[in-house]
């Protein structure tokens, strides 16, 4: 089932900031192929980043070489070189994207994303932990590729968050389809608010909800303008460890007898002997940021990076090999934690006492 969401008045003026700004990328990404016969993008325009404070990262992926020198009205380049050439397929960050388009961005993101937790906090779900987003403008082509029908389309796919918030999807031409019905938009200011695969991992307390199949479907008549969307995905990666994934740790190293009661303490061995001492706060909060990288960014950007997805979009054909590919790395990470808890936590930490930190060779499929 598909929510529609008004957006408040903030998040439009930005997001018009933003349709503006982007203008001339999107007549010259019109005209560039599309990338693939069954995706019409030509260039995916992203800007990552959290509810507040850090400023997000902005980069993109597609026909970028061909539109790093589009300019604005004053002759300032958008986008501007990217930090590396990339296959088109996965994204390059952009560090010389023009100042006012990339707060514009940063800005929509920030308003999106604390829209939905507002959003959320109201249906009484709440986010386990902190979560980055992803602002993702997909900026369709308009050219034929082969024998293939008019672009814009996209294969069938789920998003890769835990919801995502669609805009202006049919802006210049073209269909969603969600579950392959036709979506209506009352108005471009009405956000459709769809469930990722992520859901249960980000909102555990709250019921199951499958994530939900869509695709866009080229238009059969012409349109005057080219199509944009704008998806907004909430639940990238997780940012830190949750109190309660902390509370867990705690309660599974104390249980290993790795730390005590009532302050925090580590088996300490030295040769023959063993002793006891206090473990530092800087050694647990390692250890810590070590479960955060196994859980969240190691994991989800192998398994991008081994796909070559190049948003948080998965082909429904590659569901199957992507779910396999996903527990297989989890119980591997999960072994590697048990079996460095087991030894203690200088074997974790890689402290003078441990004699090598266990390394996770992530499996690339
Ligand atoms: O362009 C659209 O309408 C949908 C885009 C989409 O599904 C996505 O970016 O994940
Ligand atoms: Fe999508």
């Amino acid at each position: 089932m598909v929510r529609m969401i008004q957006l408040p008045c903030a998040p439009v003026r930005v997001l018009r900031r933003v349709m503006r700004q982007i203008a001339p990328l999107r007549w010259a990404a019109a005209r560039l192929p599309p990338a693939s016969a069954d995706d019409g993008t030509a260039l995916g325009l992203q800007c990552v980043g959290v509810a507040r404070g850090a400023p997000g990262k902005v980069q993109a992926f597609g026909r970028l070489e061909a539109l790093m020198d589009v300019r604005d009205h004053e002759g300032i380049r958008l986008l501007g070189a990217p930090l590396d050439t990339g296959d088109g397929r996965q994204p390059v960050e952009l560090p010389e994207c023009h100042p006012m388009l990339s707060s514009s961005l940063q800005r929509l993101g920030r308003h999106l994303h604390q829209l939905l937790l507002r959003h959320v906090a109201r249906r009484g779900w709440s986010l386990d932990g902190e979560w980055s987003h992803e602002l993702l403008l997909n900026l369709y082509s308009q050219s034929s590729h082969g024998a293939a029908p008019l672009a814009p389309k996209l294969y069938v796919h789920k998003d890769l968050s835990a919801l995502t918030l669609l805009l202006v999807p049919s802006h210049g031409g073209g269909q969603l389809y969600v579950n392959e019905h036709p979506l209506r938009f009352p108005s471009k200011d009405t956000g459709a608010l769809l469930f990722g695969t992520r859901f249960s991992e980000a909102f555990p307390a709250a019921p199951c909800h499958a994530a939900t199949p869509h695709r866009v479907v080229a238009r059969t008549s012409g349109s005057t303008r080219p199509r944009l969307s704008v998806a907004f995905f909430l639940a990238r990666e997780k940012v830190f460890v949750s109190s309660s994934a902390k509370l867990e740790l705690i309660r599974r190293l104390r249980g290993a007898g790795v730390i005590g009661k009532p302050g925090i303490f580590r088996s300490v061995f030295t040769g023959s002997t063993v002793r006891t001492e206090r473990t530092s706060f800087r050694s647990l909060r390692s250890m810590l940021d070590l479960l955060t990288i196994f859980s969240a960014t190691g994991l989800q950007q192998e398994l991008e990076a081994a796909k070559g997805e190049k948003s948080l979009m998965m082909r429904q054909d590659l569901e199957h090999t992507f779910l396999e590919s996903a527990a297989d790395c989890v119980s591997r990470a999960l072994q590697v934690v048990d079996g460095a808890m087991a030894q203690g936590v200088d074997a974790l930490l890689g402290s003078e006492t441990a004699e090598k930190a266990p390394t996770v060779e992530p499996k690339k499929v």
